[in-house]
């Protein structure tokens, strides 16, 4: 009998828990169950309430589209996001609403309609209000006429014209009043916190449209009708939480000491010494302070990646594939209050006090399920995705730990095909980012190539997330450490995995599509390679994507105008003259992260330097295809990838010729 084993259509079987969100009391925990219906090619989502004592769940919310429950600070109101039918205002985005309703009521109000690209929502302490940072100004146009920079966003399509803003929503009347800052001509705001006494919100804003990526950050004094700038020039993640008195704001990122290599820090600013310095409370861990653990079956949040309880701030930071729960208070060291084994701790709310947390977790072989903690004492709560997982062989990936060329400690894991399986091959898988880590994350689409006979091994090279800072850094150096640590990762399996030389392939996502167009330019050692959403030409990524001018600057260190060599020395495009490999391109048509020119500026030069190609592009479909696309699509890309390996690895091309030929005969 043959293995029951994960293939593309089995992503129908996973249920895609979320946004485990607790009641101040600790006694409820509101959350998203959302399924993947293939023949239907949507997402379904509601919500659920779960008792903590007694492990009772009832719907809260039966969806079809319903997601990220926030509740009130009184315990009693929530707020959540419905999807609604497609809003022809604009233009093919998917129409989101903010809903409020009462956890001991059914139905919902719309409290504001079209939130599409809701950046946060904040309660105010005595459960009237919210402060909301809301997009503005969407686009309607047919023929567009822009002025602004980006002209569009990766998941949002065009935003030109949209600023991100902040409200005050009375939950009752929908009443919206915009928030004042000083002189703020141009403003997307990050996110917004009302502080615990009621009297400040704080807004973290970008104000200068060239620097995105600059924030600053601003108090809103509710009494005096006044703002007041803290901090400038703030960087990274951009999140913010108040302390339990209202007088700190910690806040998550950086001041990029290595440019987008800088780890996530908590800093924590004190609103009554103005000008003093932040000070940093998890840069002795050298850990980003934000959980990267690369993964193809969540289903979208709301949580804070931050959360100051009375026992502490609690984030989550990326630690060797890793990512458990840590606390750090002022004047403390970080410590793990949740430790999730081999696993992940991927979103968490806690009561006020601290005393009872609830959160996700994943391994490298279950999909998310909600726990609780009680000091110290985890519980799971949930099970959804255990009938189905006891029904199928999926194998437990291995760890390795291998030292570079240059002495470095690199790890990575190999996942073999399941008992009952014949291997066919194996695969080297690339995550993107860089800054990103694989690890203990669960990949659906790692268990489908084990399930085919691909071993699959995956690392985490230099520039991967979860190390120190130093490990992160690639800059200006791309195609060098980081291409040396995998080609000797691919040694080290050889000689110890025993794996066959001749049935590797190479495969990889974005950063991960760039490295797959490097290594098949630099060498002919794998069979068949798969680049996908991935970056072949620095010099028209620079100006082409979302956040191109200065992810290109700050990660290759050239522009168009300045060390224009470089930006084309570290293009894969360079090298498309020597490619060898049979290469499948998938891209995305509306992929504006790194947009669909880099695949067919690749697909030329292959296809005219004589390469085995084919390209595959998704309508309409973003840069996240593989991750959130729609269900129809992420099966068929996930049988265009097996038929590529099928083809290349596993020799069904010369079978079938040998087949055809025989016929003919
Ligand atoms: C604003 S700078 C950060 C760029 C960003 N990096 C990360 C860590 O996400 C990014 O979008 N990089 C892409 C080129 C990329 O490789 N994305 C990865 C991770 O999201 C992917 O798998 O798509």
């Amino acid at each position: 009998m043959t293995a029951r084993v994960l293939t593309p259509e089995t992503l129908r079987n996973i249920v895609l828990v979320s946004n485990p969100a607790i009641t101040p009391d600790g006694g409820k925990i509101l959350y998203t169950v959302a399924r993947i219906n293939i023949d239907a090619d949507t997402y379904e989502s509601s919500i659920s309430l779960l008792d903590v004592a007694t492990g009772f769940e009832e719907p809260l919310q039966q969806g079809p589209s319903d997601s990220c429950p926030i509740p009130a600070p009184n315990g009693r109101h929530y707020v959540f996001i419905r999807r609604v039918e497609r809003d022809r205002k604009q233009r093919g985005q998917p129409g989101l609403e903010l809903r409020f309703a009462s956890i001991d009521r059914p139905g919902a109000s719309r409290l504001i309609a079209r939130v599409h690209g809701l950046v946060s929502v904040s309660w105010s302490p005595d459960s009237l209000r919210l402060a909301a940072a809301i997009p503005v100004g969407l686009p309607d146009e047919d023929v567009k006429v822009v002025e602004t920079l980006p002209v569009w966003f990766n998941g949002k399509g065009f935003i030109y014209k949209t600023q991100v803003k902040p409200f005050i929503v009375d939950v009752y009347s929908g009443y919206m009043e915009e928030i004042k800052l000083d002189d703020v001509k141009w403003m997307q705001v990050a996110d917004i916190a009302w502080s615990p006494d009621g009297r400040k919100i704080a807004v973290t804003v970008s104000r200068v449209m060239e620097k995105p990526y600059l924030r600053d950050l601003y108090v809103y004094y509710l009494d005096e009708d006044r703002a007041e700038l803290v901090a400038e020039k703030l960087s990274g993640f951009g999140e913010i939480v108040w302390s339990p008195d209202s007088r700190y704001i910690a806040y998550l990122g950086h001041r990029r000491e290595r440019g987008f290599a800088t780890h996530n820090k908590i800093l924590v600013f004190d609103t009554e010494d103005r000008g003093s310095e932040p000070e940093c409370l998890t840069c002795s861990l050298d850990r980003n302070a934000v959980n990267t653990a690369n993964s193809d079956v969540r289903f979208s949040s709301c949580l804070k990646k931050l959360q100051w309880t009375r026992k502490g701030i609690l984030f989550v930071a990326s630690d060797h594939g890793r990512a458990p729960l840590y606390s750090v208070e002022p004047g403390s060291e970080p410590t793990i209050v949740i430790d999730p084994g081999e696993g992940v701790v991927d979103e968490f709310s806690a009561t006020p006090d601290g005393a009872r947390i609830a959160y996700t977790r994943m391994t490298a072989t279950e999909p998310r399920e909600v726990y609780v903690s009680d000091g110290g004492n985890a519980r799971r709560l949930t099970r959804h995705n255990d009938t189905w997982l006891s029904r199928y062989k999926l194998s437990k990936p291995e760890k390795f730990v291998f030292k570079a060329s240059d002495g470095v400690e690199v790890e990575g894991w190999i996942l073999r095909p399941p008992e009952g399986v014949e291997e066919k091959g194996w695969v080297l898988y690339i995550h993107g980012g860089p800054k990103t880590m694989f690890g203990y994350g669960f990949m659906h689409e790692f268990h489908v190539l084990a399930g085919r006979g691909y071993t699959v091994v995956y690392t985490n090279p230099r520039g991967s997330d979860g190390y120190s800072e130093e490990f992160a850094d690639i800059r200006c150096r791309y195609g060098e450490r980081d291409y040396q640590d995998l080609m000797e990762a691919v040694e080290y399996v050889i000689e110890r995995y025993r794996l066959p030389r001749d049935k590797a392939a190479v495969m990889g996502g974005s950063y991960g599509g760039f490295m797959t167009n490097w290594i098949i330019g630099h060498t002919d050692l794998f069979k068949a390679a798969v680049t996908m959403r991935s970056i072949s030409n620095w010099i028209s990524m620079y100006g082409t994507t979302d956040i191109g001018w200065y992810f290109v600057e700050d990660q290759i260190c050239c522009t168009p105008w300045r060390n224009f060599e470089h930006c084309w020395e570290k293009s894969p495009l360079k090298y498309a003259d020597r490619v060898k490999t049979p290469t499948l391109i998938i891209h995305s048509n509306e992929d504006y992260r790194c947009w669909l020119d880099q695949a067919l500026q690749l697909y030329t030069a292959l296809k005219l330097h004589g390469v085995e190609t084919r390209l595959a592009i998704f309508p309409n479909e973003n840069h996240d295809l593989s991750r959130s696309g729609k269900p129809k699509h992420r099966v068929k890309r996930l049988q265009l990838i097996l038929e590529w390996l099928d083809e290349h690895l596993a020799g069904k091309k010369e079978e079938e010729k040998a087949g055809r030929e025989a016929g003919n005969a």
